[in-house]
């Protein structure tokens, strides 16, 4: 079975490699310059979370199995609170970002992401699919940071090599709790989903861990941190410092900001839970927009399924009344889908009896 880096690796995006330290920048310079023509996602209205908002789940309440899935088919997005992340943890890997995006310019680029690579420090894989670039840096981690640690802190990388283990860990069974919530609001069951394992425990699972900073920008309004796009994977389970900065987009609704809350993780729908669930839960359409006063950081974990495995509308959700929406995809030929068509790779896996209704749908939203 091919690891996550090999399948990135056999579907390389071109990415511009060198980029200015966004820091040193007293002025917004012409390449980081967005205006609507090149921000499609801008032509939805927006309604920056005056009205209802992305809903914050307890996951201590009796009540969140339902909420969940009520969440998903109305948002495609949550935020959870008390899910058991210690605190210590959340710090810890805040921590961990701010020094490494602190770091001198010519330091970070010894890290960075080779042309065909996927791990290391570099923009935005999304950046090739537009025509400015986004007013952020990031770093990639796939399996152990230990390479790129050691060439980021010669002396102190074990410390860091932990906590991101640690992290890793940690996520990797709150998105197993975080899964079977959102698949039993669906109706199904661990008897249902063989390559999830006997036990239910998605044990062979494909995770990324993205750090993401976006520096503090002379011209924020003109500028945009990470443009819209819907994640490529199962769910994303994302941190973010105090800072506001992302917007989800709802249909019918809009452009909602969704404000940072203590301790919170804001839990995404990702395209494969989407087909999955056939349909039924939308993966969410987000963007981060930017300011001009503080630095804001985000950690995503991405998580797929293993790379080989087909994913495929559930049989419980495809019936007389629900004709199936999507054709069967493994993880590894999405992310083939995704490098070469980006926003539109969810229509090229639609069942041709779908196409149509998919694009009525597209007009009214
Ligand atoms: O920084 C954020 O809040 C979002 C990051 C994100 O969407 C991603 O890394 O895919
Ligand atoms: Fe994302």
């Amino acid at each position: 079975m091919p690891s996550l880096s090999e399948v990135y690796r056999a579907h390389p995006v071109h990415v511009q490699h060198k980029h200015p330290d966004l820091n040193s920048l007293q002025e917004l310079p012409e390449s980081y310059t967005w205006t609507q023509m090149e921000d499609q996602a801008n032509n939805h209205p927006s309604n920056c979370g005056l009205n209802e908002g992305v809903p914050v789940i307890d996951l201590n309440d009796p009540n969140a199995p339902k909420l969940i899935g009520h969440a998903c088919i109305s948002w495609g997005v949550y935020q959870v609170v008390n899910h058991g992340i210690p605190f210590t943890l959340l710090d810890e890997i805040q921590c961990l970002g701010e020094t490494l995006f602190s770091l001198p310019s010519h330091h970070k680029h010894r890290a960075a992401r080779s042309p065909d690579g996927v791990d290391g420090y570099g923009l935005a894989r999304i950046s090739s699919f537009f025509p400015k670039l986004m007013w952020s840096e990031g770093f990639t981690i796939v399996g152990s940071p230990l390479e790129r640690f050691r060439q980021l802190w010669p002396q102190d990388y074990n410390k860091y090599c932990d906590t991101v283990m640690q992290y890793d860990e940690t996520m990797k069974k709150l998105a197993e709790k975080l899964m079977w919530l959102m698949l039993e609001s669906l109706g199904i069951t661990k008897e249902d989903l063989k390559w999830a394992g006997a036990k239910g425990q998605f044990k062979n699972t494909c995770a990324a861990l993205q750090l993401n900073s976006y520096p503090t920008c002379p011209d924020p309004d003109r500028a945009m941190g990470l443009a819209a796009h819907t994640d490529s994977t199962l769910l994303t389970i994302l941190y973010q410092n105090n800072i506001s900065g992302l917007q989800v987009h709802r249909k019918g609704t809009g452009w909602v900001t969704v404000p940072p809350v203590p301790g919170g993780l804001v839990i995404n729908v990702g395209d494969l839970l989407h087909i999955l669930s056939n349909g039924l839960y939308p993966s969410v359409l987000h963007r981060v927009l930017v300011n001009r006063v503080q630095q804001r950081l985000s950690v995503a974990y991405l998580c797929g399924p293993p790379p080989n495995v087909s994913i495929c509308p559930h049989e419980k959700l495809v019936g007389p009344n629900q004709p199936r929406l999507y054709k069967s995809v493994t993880w590894n030929e999405y992310l083939g889908t995704k490098a070469k068509h980006f926003n539109k790779a969810l229509s090229t896996v639609l069942v041709s009896s779908a196409i149509s209704e998919f694009l009525e749908a597209k007009e009214t939203q």
